[in-house]
């Protein structure tokens, strides 16, 4: 028997999630059954999708969503080797008995020299957006010129990063003046912080005076809005996120689209990760090529204790990490 740690949803959250919203509960679960492995977090994901998805599918007192990745302690499924690791959507949790159909082993030939948390941002979720949405929505082509904001967040980084590998050019944005740094640091050909500029046209007109052909969208809003008026033709648009609505209490306006998607017959175009789950195991391997030649940097934002879940995803969404938000148990 062990006791496991969880954090529910206490309350849904009303704008900004506060530690109020959360209750830390303990479980206790029965030693594995045939077929069941027992698994230990290492590492959780912390990620935005938390924040919409939590008012969509969780009910007050269920526990929080996430994946993690967790080590096999105990198993007696033989798919699942004691001291493996996988990754796992079980939530906020400590442990947790799986029948190991919800498991996705971490890739055999993972590097003992990269860290396990790559595998739910570079080499993980956040990469794989990252990659899809250049590829299968954008289509980027060498030479284009890109937009991505949030760009100093794990699908971000990603985003600039891949982008130039591609041979394009790439144009960032942030909220802060070390996020921008860093950001030239990755290889951005130009990067602002949105927050101290006095016109976000005027930057964005700056950064690329003859317009973007691709603009990878994670904040949505009236970002978007001022975006789109400077795509060249026929432009492309991938709808990744829009973390600047999650926090919303009313109704959001949308962008206003229509005069600039018709004029300059662009496309926009929405997309989740799951679409391409066929192609998910040649694209880590993709990612995890590029990180070993060094081609790709990680950042991690790592936060340390169970016990800070909440903290680390408050501050994930108030703009404190750099790279890809994650708590090491
Ligand atoms: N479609 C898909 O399949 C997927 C979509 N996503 C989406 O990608 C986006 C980025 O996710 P991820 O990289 O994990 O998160 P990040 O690591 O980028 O963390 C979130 C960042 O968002 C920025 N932010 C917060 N509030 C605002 C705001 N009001 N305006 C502008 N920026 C804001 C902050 O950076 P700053 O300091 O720059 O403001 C913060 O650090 C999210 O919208 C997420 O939902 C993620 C994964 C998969
Ligand atoms: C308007 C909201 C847009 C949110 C976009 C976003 O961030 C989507 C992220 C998903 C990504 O495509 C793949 C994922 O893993 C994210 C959703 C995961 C939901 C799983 C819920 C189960 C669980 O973790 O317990």
């Amino acid at each position: 028997m062990v006791l496991a740690k969880l954090w529910t949803l206490q309350q849904h959250f009303e704008g900004l999630p506060k530690e109020s919203n959360f209750e830390l509960k303990q479980e206790e679960l029965p030693d594995p059954k045939d077929g069941e492995v027992l698994l230990e977090a290492v590492f959780l994901s912390v990620d935005p999708y938390m924040r919409p998805y939590s008012r969509m599918h969780l009910k007050e007192g269920d526990t929080m969503m996430g994946a993690q990745v967790s080590r096999v302690v105990r198993s007696r499924n033989p798919s699942y080797l004691e001291g493996s690791h996988v990754i796992v959507h079980c939530g906020w949790r400590t442990h947790f008995l799986s029948d190991g159909s919800d498991l996705t082993p971490i890739p055999s030939n993972w590097p003992e020299e990269l860290p396990l948390s790559l595998a739910l941002g570079a080499i993980g979720m956040t990469g794989l957006a990252a990659l899809y949405g250049l590829e299968e929505i954008c289509e980027i082509k060498a030479e284009e010129t890109l937009l991505v904001n949030a760009a100093a967040g794990a699908v971000g980084t990603m985003v600039g990063q891949i982008a130039k590998i591609k041979g394009c050019r790439a144009v960032g944005c942030a909220g802060s003046d070390d996020k921008v740094s860093y950001l030239k640091e990755l290889g951005f050909d130009q990067a602002f912080n949105y927050k101290t500029i006095s016109s976000l046209e005027d930057a964005l007109r700056e950064a690329a005076p003859q317009g973007y052909d691709c603009y990878f969208d994670n904040v949505g809003g009236d970002f978007t809005s001022t975006a789109l008026a400077q795509m060249k033709p026929f432009g492309r648009i991938a709808l990744s996120g829009s973390i600047s609505t999650y926090n919303n209490t009313a109704p959001h306006r949308g962008p206003s689209i229509h005069s600039h998607m018709i004029l300059k017959q662009l496309r926009m175009e929405g997309f989740l990760v799951e679409r391409w789950k066929h192609k998910h195991h040649d694209s880590l391997q993709r990612l995890l090529a590029w990180v070993k030649e060094g081609r790709i940097k990680c950042r991690e934002h790592i936060t340390e204790g169970f016990e800070n879940m909440p903290a680390s995803f408050i501050s994930m969404l108030s703009g404190g990490n750099v790279g890809k938000a994650v708590v090491k148990i």
